[in-house]
């Protein structure tokens, strides 16, 4: 897959395509089918399958930390849409100035001139440009101008329910992974570095590594049975918790993993941490004694949780 980063980085080479718009926040199984059949339709074309996606995502421009929680970073994006066979994937810079254009200039300097889109997948409630003034009709009438087929995505469920990245927000926010994992056809992850924290952990028996997540609105909280790794690591099992730490006057949000068979140095290295199962909120203790008589009995139910999964 080729990474065009920023549409002024879009090379006359790039000119014909079949293309789809979007967050793809999560790349659950609904993007994952709307891709499939932009494949399909990229192989009956002989063109490149495209995707062209924003970021920040838009509501994290326009609404800051009252945007949704993000499920992907553009990394994890990067690496799961790259699973799903598109040849090129465009993100775009979505800044002011971009989201300011003119939705007629969208069309023809961006889509027709240099894009070259030949058909086109979008969701019919799509909204682009200046004020939000470009819509699905007018793509369609713009496709009939200049020669491109536009399409809209179809409802995806599971179960009876619509797969959405809202959805999958809302699962994870009650702590139903195993709900969240079915929506997303894919693990839950969260990835970061691990960086020195207060040196409290190993001081009470649980060395934890703390991760830095880099988002601005997490979408979950609390205590987790989770499978950790790193660029051709083994996968070790562990606990975590994800959240402010009020014990220890926490300041931000953070991921925390203890490993239950692993002794060495992880500062620097950057995990993946697959959230499997809550075992519970996060909450303050009134002494490190009392959190770690807790975490005793956490990682007992993680080891029981993970255990259930392997079989
Ligand atoms: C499984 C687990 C559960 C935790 N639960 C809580 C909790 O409920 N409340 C809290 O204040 N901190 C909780 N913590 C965070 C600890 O306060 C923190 O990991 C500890 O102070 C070590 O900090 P350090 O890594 O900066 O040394 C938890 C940590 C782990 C690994
Ligand atoms: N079993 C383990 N689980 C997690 N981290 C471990 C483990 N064993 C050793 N470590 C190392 O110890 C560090 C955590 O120790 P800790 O005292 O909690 O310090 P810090 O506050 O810097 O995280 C981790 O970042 C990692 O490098």
């Amino acid at each position: 897959m080729e990474l065009i980063r920023g549409i002024h980085n879009i090379l006359p080479a790039h000119r014909g395509c079949v293309l789809t718009i979007g967050n793809f926040d999560g790349v659950h199984r609904g993007h994952a089918k709307v891709i499939a059949s932009l494949v399909e339709r990229a192989t009956h074309f002989g063109l490149p399958a495209t995707l062209m996606t924003f970021e920040p995502q838009p509501q994290e421009l326009f609404r800051g930390d009252d945007a949704p929680a993000r499920l992907s970073l553009l990394r994890d994006k990067i690496a799961l849409l790259g699973e799903l066979g598109i040849d090129r994937l465009l993100c775009v810079n979505f800044n002011r100035h971009f989201a300011s254009m003119d939705p007629e200039f969208f069309i023809e300097d961006l889509l027709v001139r240099r894009l070259g889109v030949k058909y086109l997948v979008v969701g019919d409630d799509f909204c682009f440009g200046k004020s939000r003034a470009g819509n699905f009709d007018m793509l369609k009438k713009a496709g009939e101008r200049f020669g491109f087929a536009v399409v809209n995505t179809h409802s995806f469920t599971v179960g009876d329910l619509r797969v959405s990245s809202t959805a999958v927000r809302e699962q994870l926010a009650k702590g139903n992974l195993e709900q969240a994992r079915r929506l997303l056809g894919h693990p839950f992850t969260l990835c970061g570095r691990v960086a020195h924290g207060q040196k409290i952990g190993r001081t009470i028996g649980f060395p934890t590594a703390n991760i830095a997540l880099k988002r601005k609105v997490v979408p979950v909280r609390g205590v987790f049975a989770v499978k950790l790794w790193w660029d051709g690591s083994d996968i070790y099992e562990g606990v975590a918790n994800v959240g402010f730490r009020p014990t220890v006057n926490g300041q931000v949000c953070q991921l925390e993993v203890h490993l239950f068979d692993f002794e060495g140095d992880l500062y620097g290295k950057r995990v993946e941490v697959e959230l499997v199962a809550k075992i519970r909120d996060e909450q303050p203790f009134e002494s490190l004694e009392a959190l770690k008589k807790q975490i005793w009995n956490d990682a007992d139910r993680a080891k029981a949780l993970l255990g259930d999964d392997a079989g």
